[in-house]
């Protein structure tokens, strides 16, 4: 079988080389053009060393490279980047991936008001697919277009998911309180990502608004067939890697949760249910597509309480990308992102 020839826009940001450490050993995929815009020239393991002996290949001028050569192109950039380019590669037969929020919400002028930019091609945000695999995998495998999810919503939206299904919540009060990693801001300078700022520190941010509501409020309401209430508190914890979820809702009625969770992913590689009463740690999944769920009920009470953790740049970003990319080439979903997560 022919390699698939993936490029990459971004591949100088945290999950850009996320995807480049994902990829350099997926069997079926060939690394054609990563892209730089300040390090044109420069062999990509120079700047990263973890891939001397895997990457040869120089970073290019997304400018300059032609990127109609390739299969499928991930955008691992900022939002508002991927939209300018997207029309023109799938006029090529290119397919395209966006870890960033580009096409992620239906509604161009809720796009628009968290964004804060004019959306560059709204009729595309139509056709593309939300790529959360466990809720939307046929509409995935046809896709040109993926609209990959946020870190945030991945978390809390596969934890939320086995109880808005089946209709066992109270959907108007819903609460999920995240916790994440400081690489979930990415690898440009800010002084709330510097080491004296983020270490020894925890913090609640975005409580009266963060862009993430609309999408995971996207995303629940799919599932409930109508509109959720949702409130989100995301917080910044001194981790690298790794998100933790604790998502809060009322039970309408009596239900076998363990059982729940169980059957609902059952057939899922990359979310890992629990035993009952064990609490998943975000160091379980670091480096890995992992999702790992457990459901609790305290006291026995009609409040549920389920746990959710992934690694923000795997199943929150880049490994999510390349399942993505599995479904839509018919490989086996799991190929390249069979990795056991790194302990300590
Ligand atoms: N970090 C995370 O945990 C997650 C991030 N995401 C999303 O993924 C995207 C990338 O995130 P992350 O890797 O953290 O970001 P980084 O800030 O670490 O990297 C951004 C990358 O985009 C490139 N870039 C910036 N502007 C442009 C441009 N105008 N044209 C072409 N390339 C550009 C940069 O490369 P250069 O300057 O060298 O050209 C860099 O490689 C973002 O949209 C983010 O929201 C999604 C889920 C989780
Ligand atoms: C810790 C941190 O700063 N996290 C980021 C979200 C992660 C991210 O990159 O957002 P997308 O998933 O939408 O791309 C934030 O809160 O803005």
């Amino acid at each position: 079988m022919q390699k698939i020839k993936v490029g990459i826009v971004g591949g100088t940001g945290y999950t850009g080389v996320e995807l480049l450490r994902l990829l350099a050993v997926h069997p079926q995929v060939e690394l054609v053009a990563i892209t730089s815009r300040g390090e044109a020239g420069m062999p990509v393991a120079d700047m990263f060393p973890s891939l001397r002996g895997y990457v040869s290949l120089p970073f290019v001028d997304p400018a300059q490279v032609d990127l109609g050569q390739c299969d499928v192109v991930f955008f691992a950039t900022p939002n508002g980047v991927a939209m300018q380019q997207t029309r023109a590669l799938l006029d090529k037969g290119v397919r395209v991936i966006d870890l960033a929020a580009d096409f992620r919400i239906q509604d161009i002028a809720v796009w628009e008001k968290w964004y804060g930019m004019t959306h560059a091609c709204p009729d595309l945000v139509s056709e593309a697919v939300y790529g959360l695999p466990e809720q939307n995998r046929a509409q995935i495998r046809g896709a040109r277009l993926i609209a990959n999810p946020g870190c945030y919503p991945t978390a809390v939206q596969l934890g939320f998911m086995p109880l808005l299904e089946a209709g066992v919540i109270d959907s108007a009060y819903l609460i999920a309180d995240t916790k994440s990693g400081v690489s979930g801001a990415g690898r440009k300078a800010e002084v709330h990502s510097l080491f004296a700022e983020a270490g020894d520190n925890f913090k609640a941010y975005g409580v009266a608004g963060h862009r993430h509501l609309p999408e995971i409020s996207q995303g629940l309401a799919r599932m409930h067939g109508d509109a959720v209430g949702l409130t989100f508190v995301p917080h910044l914890t001194p981790l690298i890697r790794g998100i933790h979820a604790t998502l809060y809702a009322r039970l309408t009625g009596q239900v076998d949760l363990q059982a729940l969770f169980e059957a609902r992913y059952a057939d899922e590689r990359f979310v890992d249910v629990l035993p009952k009463g064990m609490h998943p740690e975000t160091r379980s999944v670091r480096g890995s597509n992992q999702c790992r769920i457990a459901v609790h009920q305290p006291q026995g009470g009609d409040t549920v309480v389920v746990l959710s953790v992934i690694d923000n740049l795997v199943k929150g970003a880049a490994g999510q990308a390349v399942q993505n990319m599995n479904i839509m080439f018919d490989l086996d979903e799991s190929s390249g992102l069979n990795v056991v997560p790194l302990l300590p």
